[in-house]
């Protein structure tokens, strides 16, 4: 007989249960998390409305996908790669240099009933001056300037690192690209025009991390406080672009409630939606449950990209999801205002019963 526990996830509505098997990890089949080929993306429009029907089908599934022949080249994966384990190799007062960008083992905890996280985070926000798509980015919104710090001060703690910025900006630039192309694809996949989303990322939120999951043996004894490597969540915009090596350790929760490892594939990104997106699609894509774990001797690096919308912009469930038996469940919102309040609350500043978001 299955054995099942329950994972507590924190959310504007007030707390969520979810069951779960606690049984160990299983392999997922290709059918449960599937790889889809984008080297027809730049194609003609039946290519992408072929890309599409796949993810579409993904996404109502489980939510989470590989993509193969992504166009980024595994040059600057491995440049990138390279400039994140030169970064977290230094002392911890070099890493605090690039203090507002920098955030230390178990300073988190993405999840309350579980451990700290085990994993050191450094991090780059949207900044239109690295957008290549940006004419004027000197023009900037309230919200915009909320979310976009321009300070570029933190770069400097970085200038010993050979071409750390210039890399680092390198790659958060090609995942924007990527990622807006995938938008398109995500419209076409929710049965609207491929460019219902265009105006909503003109200066999207795009987040950029690198993020380090230490071995065991550099926390000695084995620290209960920091057991999980992130805990189990939600991701909070629209899409997640996710480079992992190969160490694994990724787990994605199933809808039959089972902990599926998320293999690392070489030469594949990780695509996950998250919970922005899954409002605005009246929940018909999944925002998955996921977490990861690092229990072996080794280092683990990944590198997700976090795909919002504009954050001034107010976005409402999409015409296409609503029908007389599926009324709209939400009402319009900024991803600003989404973003800023789930930050809020994982950091333990809003308590659900103060948000706009209480069911009535
Ligand atoms: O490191 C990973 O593989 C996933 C990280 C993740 O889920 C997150 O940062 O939201
Ligand atoms: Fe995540």
């Amino acid at each position: 007989m299955a054995q099942y526990t329950q994972v507590e996830l924190l959310t504007l509505h007030g707390p969520v249960f979810r069951r779960v098997s606690t049984a160990p990890p299983r392999p997922a089949t290709d059918d449960e998390i599937p790889i889809i080929d984008l080297s027809t993306i730049d194609g003609d429009f039946e290519a992408r409305k072929n890309i599409a029907s796949k993810i579409k089908s993904a996404a109502e599934n489980i939510g989470f996908f590989y993509i193969k022949n992504h166009g980024i080249e595994n040059e600057l994966i491995e440049r990138a790669l390279e400039s994140a384990q030169a970064f977290f190799g230094q002392t911890n007062e070099q890493k605090g240099q690039a203090h507002d960008r920098y955030r230390g083992v178990g300073s988190t905890q993405i999840n309350k009933k579980e451990t700290k996280d085990r994993k050191e985070t450094f991090f780059v926000p949207y900044n239109a001056a690295y957008d290549p798509t940006v004419a004027n980015p000197a023009t900037t919104s309230h919200d915009e300037k909320y979310l976009h710090s321009g300070n570029d001060s933190f770069w400097e703690g970085t200038d010993h690192i050979p071409a750390f910025k210039k890399t680092t900006i390198e790659f958060w630039q090609h995942r924007l690209t990527l990622a807006r192309k995938m938008i398109r694809i995500f419209a076409l996949a929710l049965d609207m025009p491929e460019n219902y989303f265009d105006e909503v990322i003109t200066r999207p939120g795009a987040d950029g991390l690198y993020i380090h999951y230490p071995g065991l043996p550099e926390i000695v004894p084995v620290d209960t406080e920091t057991d999980v490597g992130i805990g189990s969540h939600t991701d909070i915009q629209c899409i997640t672009l996710l480079w992992q090596d190969m160490s694994g350790g990724l787990q994605v929760l199933s809808a039959n409630d089972e902990w599926l490892d998320a293999r690392p594939i070489p030469g594949t990104l990780v695509v996950n939606i998250g919970d922005f997106l899954q409002r605005l699609s009246n929940n018909r894509f999944k925002s998955t449950v996921h977490r990861v774990y690092n229990r072996q001797s080794t280092s683990r690096y990944s590198m997700p990209f976090f795909l919002g919308f504009n954050p001034d912009s107010v976005c409402q469930v999409v015409p296409s999801c609503i029908d007389d038996e599926h009324p709209a469940l939400y009402e319009p919102i900024t991803c600003g205002k989404w973003h800023r309040d789930r930050m809020a609350l994982a950091q333990g500043k809003l308590s659900w019963q103060e948000s706009d978001y209480k069911s009535s």
